[in-house]
């Protein structure tokens, strides 16, 4: 049996497994747990061949990623330990540009960072430390939603706060995703037959998470999130921007930081306005039924999302497409159309029936003649993760990678 790359997505309650070949190119199946720690906790295999099934009432990540292990090797797409795993780490502070190797400085540094990723690292952490008991012998690597954004200028990341808490704490806009803002980069460079030196693009990530990207020249210039994922765009459940001022505001209402703090997480964002659900294909299914709620939520989350669009443009004057993304960029057209209603004058000019009939699977461009590029491609976090896990596994299989940068601080 050839060799196979184990890629890794430990969510807050959710893990997310793709197992690819031995090139790090095709996939041969992919998993998903959710509900963990909760009621009704399945575990759903969806490719090559779909089936659900349900776990124990209190199951973890561990049982997860064992039963899903299991089934892995019993239908004989898993054979032996992988040759590398790899899994998706949200935050690596200012330490790592790069996916790394993960030994116990990695894993030491991936701790210290759980102060500034409190729903994510933590489950990433466990993630690491089981699929380490199961396959002892396995590299395994640590690809980062921080690195990519590691370019950012100091105008761009710095928060007009005193500096000493930049340089005391860390504080400063991180930014996340960029493991799919990085391969949106990658695609475009590719599909115009340029160097991703020399690409620029406005890169939407619109998922459950959203976050926007102004790439210049191959670079992450500036983004949407900040020290947190919590920044920037309306989410499923997180509200994005929002008054700091509102903390004093509701404190004094008897609400503590700490239930402000879950309530934007958690709460906000198009649940929150809403008052349904964070789902924008139930969304809009309600909205055609004429619920003020639903249209609401669509309707500020696509206002924001245009603001941000106008400020990237600050940092990428002249970019070479602007580009939508992730399960709502991919596939909601009256998000695309509806944002792009905001930005008259700017030179994005929607060709509104290649948007409409543009689906998942055939990304391109739904732009008029004469406008700047709009086009839709479908993100792939995981090839990314199993690409990365593949060169460093084949290319490094002693110590750190060189690439793994020791900040002074
Ligand atoms: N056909 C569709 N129309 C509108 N929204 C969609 C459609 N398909 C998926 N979505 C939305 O995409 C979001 C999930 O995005 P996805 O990228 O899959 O999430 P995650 O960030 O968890 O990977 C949900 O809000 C879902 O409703
Ligand atoms: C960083 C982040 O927001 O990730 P996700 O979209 O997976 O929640
Ligand atoms: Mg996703």
């Amino acid at each position: 049996m050839a060799d196979t790359y184990l890629v890794v997505n430990c969510g807050s309650s959710s893990v997310k497994l793709a197992l690819y070949d031995d090139q790090a190119s095709t996939l041969i199946a992919t998993a998903l747990a959710e509900n963990l720690g909760f009621d009704k906790a399945r575990l759903r295999i969806a490719f090559p061949r779909e089936s659900t099934e349900d776990l124990a009432v209190d199951a973890g990540h561990q049982q997860a990623i064992e039963t899903c292990i299991s089934r892995f090797r019993e239908s004989g797409w898993l054979e032996g330990d992988p040759a590398g795993i790899g899994h998706r780490v949200v935050h690596g502070g200012e330490r790592f540009r790069a996916s790394v190797l993960i030994e116990p400085t990695v894993v030491r540094a991936i701790e210290e960072c759980a102060a500034l990723a409190p729903l994510h690292n933590p489950a990433n952490l466990t993630g690491i430390h089981q699929l380490s008991r199961i396959f002892p012998r396995t590299p395994q690597v640590a690809v980062f939603d921080t690195a990519f954004h590691q370019s950012l200028p100091e105008h761009a990341f710095l928060y007009a706060l005193p500096y000493r808490l930049y340089q005391d704490e860390g504080v400063r806009r991180y930014g996340f995703h960029g493991t799919s803002h990085r391969y949106i980069l990658q695609q475009l460079a590719a599909d115009l037959d340029k160097p991703e030196s020399e690409t620029s693009l406005i890169s939407a990530h619109l998922g459950n998470g959203c976050s926007i990207c102004a790439i210049r020249d191959g670079q992450s210039v500036d983004t949407s999130m900040g020290l947190t994922p919590l920044e920037g765009l309306v989410m499923g459940t997180r509200s994005g921007d929002i008054d700091p001022g509102l903390f004093d505001f509701l404190a004094a209402k008897g609400i503590e930081a700490r239930e402000t703090h879950r309530m934007l997480n958690r709460e906000s964002g198009l649940l929150g306005i809403s008052g349904h659900t964070n789902d924008m294909r139930e969304l809009t299914r309600l909205d055609e039924q004429g619920d003020q709620g639903a249209s609401r939520a669509i309707e500020v989350f696509c206002f924001r999302l245009a603001r941000y669009i106008g400020a990237m443009l600050a940092s990428v004057n002249c970019p070479d497409a602007l580009v939508f993304t992730g399960g709502i960029g991919e596939n909601s057209a009256i998000v695309r159309a509806r944002t792009l209603s905001h930005l008259q004058g700017l030179g994005f000019d929607l060709d509104a029936q290649a948007n409409n009939t543009h689906g998942r699977d055939s990304a391109g461009e739904i732009q008029l003649s004469g406008s700047r590029m709009i086009k839709v491609i479908r993100t792939n976090e995981e090839l990314v993760i199993a690409r990365d896990t593949h060169h460093l596994t084949v290319n490094e299989t002693s110590s750190v990678s060189p690439a793994t940068r020791a900040h002074g601080r």
